[in-house]
């Protein structure tokens, strides 16, 4: 293998849980880590479905809410400090004559020893707003993530959809921004009911049952949206500075199953190492199977430190797949 500063020993696909506990684990056995990540955020599906609500099903966690876990695997995974890449999602994976792997995701080329593939059900991607023009606006002031609150201090923000996420956005919007209207396309917000009643007792204007139908604008921005009633003839142009769009979002194994895997019902098949039929791809957590296969957090938990070890032995022949215990290793 030609060795250049680029080249991880570890490069795992997906920082969900399974992927995050992986890259402490690897991290431990002191190999060079990379998690690639699509969301803007790691935690998998505790933090892009369900980050408020409790898990009760993890060892030693009577209960934790499924951001708090999150957190602490992340800060028990940068203890070794990963190289940590968000917002690119592993497009294809190919094994060089060297027995390397070059994996391009949407922006750049990576390039590693080994390769763990923890990416769930796939990548996660926002639902995205279908109406005309909205994939030209999403660069300039369409969002489907807000990164910096204070980007909105003093514009005239819209905010579209029903849930959490929709009422969080606004209210965390209204102190800065100049006006906040909420628009869903139901009367009732799938939300917190705390959150509805602090929502009916702010300055945000809501719109509801209003669709989008139009976007206006010129090359740079979209400056008015117009809205219909559901089932309804009204409508109500408003005019912006900018848009938050929270659909949720979804999530597909797409180019995965291009990449010469054995595949069997949208999961990765592996044996016993958490080997795939590829040398040097590893799968764990729930893009894995196997007969009697369980997916749940736990045994992403135990699945990433066998792949792990097995992963540490194929790049370095000469180390143990047991590395000792860890209560004898700091
Ligand atoms: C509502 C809900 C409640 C749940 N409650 C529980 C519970 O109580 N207990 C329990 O044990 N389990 C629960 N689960 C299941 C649990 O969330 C999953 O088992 C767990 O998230 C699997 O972790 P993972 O790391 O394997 O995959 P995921 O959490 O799915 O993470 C995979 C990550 O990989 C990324 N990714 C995928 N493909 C790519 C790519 N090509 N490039 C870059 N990144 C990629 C994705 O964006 C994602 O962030 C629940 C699930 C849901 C939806």
């Amino acid at each position: 293998m030609h060795e250049h500063k680029d080249l991880y020993d570890l490069t795992i696909i997906g920082g969900g849980p399974s992927g995050l506990f992986a890259a402490f684990y690897a991290g431990m056995r002191q190999m060079k880590v990379k998690v690639i990540e699509s969301m803007p955020q790691l935690g998998g599906q505790l933090s892009a479905l369900y980050p408020d609500k409790y898990i009760y099903d993890v060892a030693g966690f009577p209960k934790v809410k499924a951001q708090d876990l999150v957190d602490q695997l992340a800060a028990q995974a940068q203890q070794f400090n990963p190289t940590l890449v968000l917002e690119e999602a592993v497009q294809t994976l190919t094994k060089e004559e060297d027995e390397s792997f070059t994996l391009t995701t949407d922006k750049q080329t990576h390039y590693s020893k080994a390769v763990l593939i923890t990416a769930g059900a796939g990548a996660f991607a926002p639902r995205k707003l279908q109406v005309e023009k909205a994939d030209f606006y999403e660069d300039k002031n369409i969002h489907y993530f807000i990164r910096d609150l204070s980007a909105f201090t003093g514009k005239r923000v819209v905010v579209i959809g029903g849930g959490d996420s929709a009422v969080d956005w606004a209210l965390m919007l209204e102190p800065i921004a100049k006006e906040v209207t909420l628009v869903h396309r139901r009367d009732a917000f799938r939300a917190h009911e705390h959150s509805v009643e602090l929502l009916n007792n702010s300055t945000v204007r809501v719109l509801t049952p209003y669709e989008t139908t139009e976007l206006h604008g010129d090359e740079h921005a979209v400056s008015s949206i117009t809205f219909q009633k559901v089932k309804g003839d009204e409508k109500e142009t408003i005019e912006v500075d900018d848009v938050v769009v929270t659909f949720g979002f979804v999530s597909t194994l797409g180019p995965i199953k291009e990449w010469n895997l054995d595949i069997l019902k949208n999961a990765i098949q592996v044996n016993s190492k958490m080997e795939t039929n590829i040398p040097g791809v590893y799968a764990a957590g729930d893009v894995s199977t196997y007969d009697g296969k369980v997916k749940l957090i736990a045994t992403g938990f135990g699945e990433a430190p066998t792949a792990v070890n097995n992963a540490k032995v194929y790049i370095d022949p000469k180390a143990r797949v047991f590395p000792g215990h860890s209560t004898s290793l700091f």
